[in-house]
């Protein structure tokens, strides 16, 4: 496995949405400015609690750096919408917002979020249609998100499709950034499709797969089990000089039972049989790149991650010799959580479901261990919260505030989750801020 890039953070980058609130925030007066001024200083004040409510006092400069709420905000939303409701009960408070992703979908918006230029390509989609597909790119930097080509989200009308999607469209999306000059591509995998091992995106940068009669085998997972050679000699020849980093949650292996047909076969449609199938099928596939090219090939089917995204983690050890991080973590990176980290003194995160996943690597749990190895006081939102104190607190999250505790009823909380997330947000703002 070769070495991952090193990132350089970028001091002081403000985002876009950080511009437009700050720039409201110094609308409402001198007292913004003297707060700004107390933090630009860097000296954050103790956030320790004071009382029983968490009330800490004085406050520097909020962030807010959660995940999106699946089905009901994005990260963007999410963060506009906390921002809204500090402001009702805390005007003065200067507020930063660092929309946060962790590989999966919602990755390449928080890139653009945070000042990445959008750039969109027509791609395969899963099931072989064109759909159009966005990267992120700044700096010779692109972030690829798999999803955006790859994902549930792209299945017509949910129907899902867990032997035939295809990642071709990632490999497209991956030459997109290979002809925009990139010199390093974040790809954040998950939320995905397709169980296919990579092999369509493979595809699409070069690799020929073929099967006994000398044809193309078939797009999806399922036809791996028909595939006779890969010939990696066509392989997109630029992939050489650029550093792939491997962005995943998971760091499942590629096949077993913590494979990725056993663990995430299920929620792309599969059923037992197919789940089976699929296991072996990837398993034929990762024996025929053995063949191909030697011992490494057996041992990335063991890597962290090669199970990421339906098999694609292990594509991308095996094809872009990609170094795998967690995503979280090289997503902090790219974003420039740590300046935006030490100008501020309260960390606002989270995510739709605060629950065990949350702890396993989730955005929360890296923005939370990032926030309190620097001393910084955390707390997080959520529309449902499944953690009990104890464990947020090992997590690093002093409270969690869940739209549930508002708004008993789960449908309203997803239907009106924006105001109802303001209120909570108002509630932070009463116990943190006022
Ligand atoms: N507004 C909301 N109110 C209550 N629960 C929500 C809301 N939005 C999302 N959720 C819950 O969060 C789940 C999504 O979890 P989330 O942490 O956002 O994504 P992931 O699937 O990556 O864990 C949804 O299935 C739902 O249970
Ligand atoms: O796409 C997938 O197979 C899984 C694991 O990578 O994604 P998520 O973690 O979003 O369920």
């Amino acid at each position: 496995m070769g070495s991952g890039p090193r990132l350089r953070l970028r001091s002081q980058r403000r985002d876009c949405l950080t511009a437009v609130m700050s720039s409201k925030a110094r609308k409402q007066g001198d007292a913004t400015v003297a707060d700004a001024a107390w933090t630009a200083a860097g000296k954050a004040q103790p956030t320790g609690p004071s009382g029983p409510s968490g009330r800490s006092g004085r406050v520097g400069r909020v962030l807010i750096a959660a995940d999106k709420f699946k089905g009901s905000l994005t990260a963007v939303e999410v963060a506009e919408r906390v921002a809204a409701g500090l402001r009702r009960v805390a005007p003065h408070v200067e507020v930063e917002a660092l929309p946060v992703a962790d590989g999966g979908d919602g990755t390449v918006a928080a890139a653009v979020a945070a000042g990445f230029e959008r750039r969109e390509v027509r791609v395969t989609g899963p099931l072989g249609d064109e759909v159009t597909a966005a990267y992120a790119l700044r700096d010779g930097t692109a972030v690829v998100e798999m999803a955006e080509a790859s994902g549930l989200q792209r299945l017509p009308d949910g129907v899902f499709a867990p032997l035939t999607a295809t990642t071709y469209g990632s490999g497209e999306l991956i030459r997109a950034a290979l002809d925009a000059g990139a010199r390093t591509i974040v790809f954040g995998v998950g939320g995905s499709a397709t169980t296919d091992g990579g092999a369509g995106m493979l595809a699409a940068l070069g690799v020929r797969f073929l099967d006994a009669e000398g044809e193309p085998v078939a797009p999806g997972g399922g036809a791996l089990r028909g595939l006779a050679t890969a010939d990696l000699s066509g392989l997109d020849p630029r992939l050489a000089d650029v550093d792939v980093v491997l962005a995943s949650d998971v760091d499942n292996p590629l096949t077993g039972p913590t494979g990725a047909a056993a663990v995430y076969g299920p929620q792309k449609g599969a059923g037992p049989e197919d789940v089976a199938a699929l296991d072996a099928a990837l398993g034929h596939y990762a024996e025929v790149l053995e063949k191909a090219i030697g011992p490494r090939a057996a041992e990335y089917a063991q890597s962290p991650g090669a199970g990421a995204a339906g098999g694609i983690g292990y594509g991308a050890l095996v094809g872009l010799g990609a170094s795998f991080r967690p995503g979280i973590e090289i997503m902090l990176d790219v974003l420039g959580f740590a300046p935006a980290l030490e100008r501020s003194s309260l960390v606002i995160t989270g995510e739709g479901s605060l629950d065990e996943q949350t702890l396993h690597g989730k955005a929360p749990a890296g923005v939370a261990a990032a926030a309190r190895a620097a001393g910084k006081e955390v707390v997080a939102v959520c529309g449902r919260l499944a953690l009990r104190p104890e464990a947020l607190g090992r997590a690093g999250i002093r409270r969690a505030y869940a739209l549930t505790d508002v708004e008993p009823d789960v449908s309203r909380c997803i239907a009106e989750a924006g105001p109802i997330l303001e209120n909570v947000a108002e509630r932070i703002g009463q116990d943190f801020l006022a």
